[in-house]
């Protein structure tokens, strides 16, 4: 169920075994997930269907995603909340659905996937693949192999490693936009701030996607926002002062962060998301939006994300913000 190694040192090839710390269980839906634990009560779990981390628990086991009472797990929606993939499309940037189909398909577990650098810091991973089926081709004439990886850290950490390969044979490239649309679990959105976002342009996807600069300081929530921040810096902080817990995302590859919170007419809009629950969510998104990325036959591309989530918070004074978002 991990990754196989090529040729390496007997320590690496250790490293690189098959982890007897994944499980895989059936959902009450009938279809499977993957549950990877780490130390003390500290868990990833993975829906299949979508290729979705559905829940990531610290070490207390307390929920660190959100994910609404109201979601569907099995196809043909989305699943409301975790980590939805979005691919080959963003959003409504083109003509395919809402944020392409990779998050409506059934992935599989792949058990001989190509190398990734060896983290001695990784403590239970999993590695899935998707790949296009006939009907994906009628709509994306493209053929790929998307290869996620999803590892649990020491200490907590989650981070996924996504691996997208044109395999046209056409000779054609593709483009795509791309975005991990991360949920976070938060105290009372009223009492959170984002860091490392200030200053930047934007895209405002309920102005049109019209092109504003950020003003002020740390971005707050008072009504429902929308944005697509353009060349984002690559560690964004979520301080939830009410839980005194930080949110550190790390993106790699990924030059965007989107920022989502429907507020309540649009929570009470959405028939998978209940009326009062955009209080306790907050999407910050690693994304590539408003440059397609291209991959010409046998090219390769990887975006990372890495999570981790500190117990002090900004004004506790223990957590100093400066290394947060530059360290
Ligand atoms: O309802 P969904 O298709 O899951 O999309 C939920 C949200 O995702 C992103 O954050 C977009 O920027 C929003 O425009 C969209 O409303």
């Amino acid at each position: 169920m991990a990754a196989a190694a090529a040729p390496q040192s007997p320590q690496q090839q250790q490293q690189q075994q098959p982890s007897p710390l994944v499980e895989r269980v059936k959902t009450a839906a009938g279809l499977e997930k993957l549950v990877l634990r780490g130390q003390r009560n500290c868990s990833v779990e993975i829906s299949l269907y979508g290729g979705q981390v559905t829940s990531w628990k610290n070490d207390y086991g307390e929920e660190l995603l959100f994910v609404s009472s109201k979601a569907n797990f099995k196809p043909p929606k989305p699943i409301r909340g975790g980590i939805p993939i979005c691919f080959p499309q963003f959003g409504t940037h083109g003509n395919l659905e809402q944020h392409g189909f990779a998050r409506n398909r059934l992935w599989t577990v792949d058990d001989n996937p190509p190398p990734l650098p060896i983290n001695p810091a990784i403590k239970a991973f999993v590695d899935l693949i998707l790949k296009p089926s006939e009907d994906d081709l009628k709509v994306w004439p493209h053929s790929f192999e998307f290869r996620l990886r999803i590892a649990l850290g020491q200490g907590g950490d989650l981070s996924l490693t996504s691996r997208i390969r044109n395999t046209n044979t056409d000779g054609r490239p593709f483009s795509y936009t791309f975005a991990y649309h991360t949920h976070f679990s938060v105290s009372d959105i009223s009492e959170v701030r984002v860091e490392g976002l200030e200053t930047m342009d934007y895209l405002d996807n309920i102005k049109g996607k019209e092109r504003f600069t950020e003003q002020g300081d740390a971005i707050v929530f008072e009504s429902e926002v929308d944005k697509v921040y353009l060349a984002a810096p690559s560690k964004v902080a979520i301080i939830d002062h009410e839980k005194k817990r930080t949110f550190v995302v790390t993106k790699e590859g990924l030059p965007d962060a989107v920022v989502w919170n429907p507020w309540d007419k649009k929570a009470k809009a959405m028939q998978d998301f209940g009326d009062a629950e955009y209080k306790h969510m907050l999407c910050v998104e690693p994304a590539a939006v408003e440059k397609p990325i291209t991959l010409k036959p046998g090219e390769e591309w990887k975006g990372r994300l890495a999570l981790s989530a500190v117990p002090s918070s900004y004004c506790s004074g223990q957590l100093d913000p400066q290394r947060v978002l530059h360290g």
